[in-house]
């Protein structure tokens, strides 16, 4: 059996580092560590000692972390060794342990035990991998949250109202031949779905607007060709990231950068010049700006100042920011036409359209701080979850409608893991580096 393997990893970054962590899980942990670093009481400790290898010979001196089983993040016992992280002593360790019976672990395979053994369900595993991979705070935050089982409490408290709800059905049906039950138990709990359904569709909404703080905030720039759009892409960047000519259609390309402003991923997309062309490579550029609009979760709108015709596109997002370009060679005519104006060549409104974003992504932020940012595999199920109980709403046999909130709890119970979803853990844990 795969699970019954003693595992070990480096669980710190690469080598050469100051200090490397080799973490092992299993049953054979305790005794290997023995073997290696000398005898010990098996209990939660941490000794300063020298690592041998089983010939006698000194490998390093570091120290040994006990962790005795089911106290530690796997379930299993541990034993973690911090040595110093030169690449050979590393590499002696490690088919030490080998030669000692372990085997080198498989990505996730560490956290993959831990869910197996019920220490993490898997929106907390989730969580940890977004940890695990956050760059900006804001990621930080929400993954943090996530792990600690703020969204995994919410999920098991629905599931548990879903039961609760179905086990009062379940009593008036048994006794319904009851005179004196008055009216029926059951209508009691049908105000309480209404809100239960209520509030899943909030969760999907804060789900949804999670995703963009997590993957980035999409915040797209368009307008006619020779706005000056890759301009200001460079600026924000910093480099010339883009293709800046005079000539008109110069972008073709998506061009993406990510900056990181106050904490949050912003995910600034740069479009060709959306115009009618008979060039080919043109018209696919214009298509694929066309699409980033559809996906965008914000457009700057850019056009030269008092430029004619006016620009708009066919898809309007929910949030559009119309930015007068050029600033440096005309104030407008027509101000009202604008929400800000801007300079390439000067940098003037630079700050206010940043200032923009931020907002906008911060008011998102705002909305979904309080209720975390599950996956779109969370949305699925909670859409799942709200039809069942929208069927148990409408129905009026009271067994059948039973059978839909069975149906809504166990919905739920695969976001948490708690129902059939070994088809799910693979996906999940590959996700995983080595050591975690
Ligand atoms: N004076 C002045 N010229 C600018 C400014 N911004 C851009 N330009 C010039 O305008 C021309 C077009 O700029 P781009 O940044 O390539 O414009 P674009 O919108 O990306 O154009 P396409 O990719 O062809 O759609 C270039 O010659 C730029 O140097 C500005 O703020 N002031
Ligand atoms: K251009
Ligand atoms: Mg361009």
């Amino acid at each position: 059996m795969r699970t019954r393997d003693t595992i070990f990893a480096l669980s710190s970054g690469g080598t050469p580092s100051g200090v490397a962590v080799i973490r092992v899980s299993g049953v054979k942990a305790l005794t290997i560590a023995k073997q290696m670093a000398g005898d010990f009481k098996n209990k939660r400790q941490m000794l300063l000692r020298s690592i041998r290898s089983r010939n006698g010979e000194l490998i390093d001196k570091g120290l040994v972390l006990i962790f005795p089983g089911p106290g530690s993040f796997t379930g299993e016992d541990c034993v973690e060794f911090q040595l110093h992280g030169g690449r050979a002593v590393v590499a002696l360790a490690s088919s030490e342990l080998e030669a000692l019976g372990c085997r080198y672990a498989e990505a996730g395979e560490f956290t993959q035990r831990a869910f197996e053994n019920g220490k993490l369900d898997l929106v907390e595993v989730e969580g940890l991998g977004d940890l695990i991979s956050a760059d900006t705070e804001m990621q930080r935050r929400l993954a943090a949250e996530q792990m600690a089982g703020d969204l995994s409490g919410r999920y098991h408290a629905w599931a548990k109202r879903l039961t609760h709800a179905r086990a009062m059905i379940e009593a008036e049906l048994d006794f319904a031949d009851e005179e004196d039950i008055p009216g029926s138990v059951s209508d009691q709990i049908w105000p309480d779905l209404v809100s239960l359904r209520a509030e899943i569709a909030a969760q999907i909404q804060s789900n949804k607007l999670g995703q963009s703080i997590r993957d980035g905030f999409k915040v797209v720039i368009s307008g006619p060709p020779n706005a000056g759009k890759s301009s200001f892409l460079n600026l924000m960047a910093g480099r010339d990231v883009a293709i800046v000519t005079e000539v008109a259609g110069t972008t073709r390309d998506i061009i993406e950068i990510d900056l990181d402003i106050d904490g949050f991923l912003i995910r600034l997309i740069d479009t060709a010049g959306i115009r009618e062309t008979t060039d080919l490579v043109e018209q696919e550029g214009v298509r694929r700006a066309r699409a980033a609009l559809e996906a965008a979760d914000m457009v700057l709108l850019m056009s030269e100042i008092d430029s004619d015709p006016e620009h708009t596109p066919e898809v309007m997002p929910p949030r559009v920011i119309r930015i007068g370009t050029k600033l440096d060679l005309k104030r407008p005519a027509h101000p009202e036409r604008y929400d800000l104006l801007f300079s390439a060549k000067s940098g003037d409104g630079l700050d206010e359209i940043r200032a923009a974003i931020l907002s906008a992504v911060k008011a998102d932020w705002e909305s979904i701080s309080q209720m975390g940012a599950g996956r779109q595999r969370h949305i699925n199920h909670l859409r799942e979850a709200s039809n069942f109980v929208e069927e148990a709403l409408k129905g009026s046999d009271l067994v059948i409608r039973a059978e839909y909130l069975r149906l809504a709890a166990e919905a739920l119970g695969r976001i948490t893991g708690r129902v059939d979803v070994e088809d799910l853990l693979g996906v999940i844990f590959s996700e995983f580096c080595v050591g975690k």
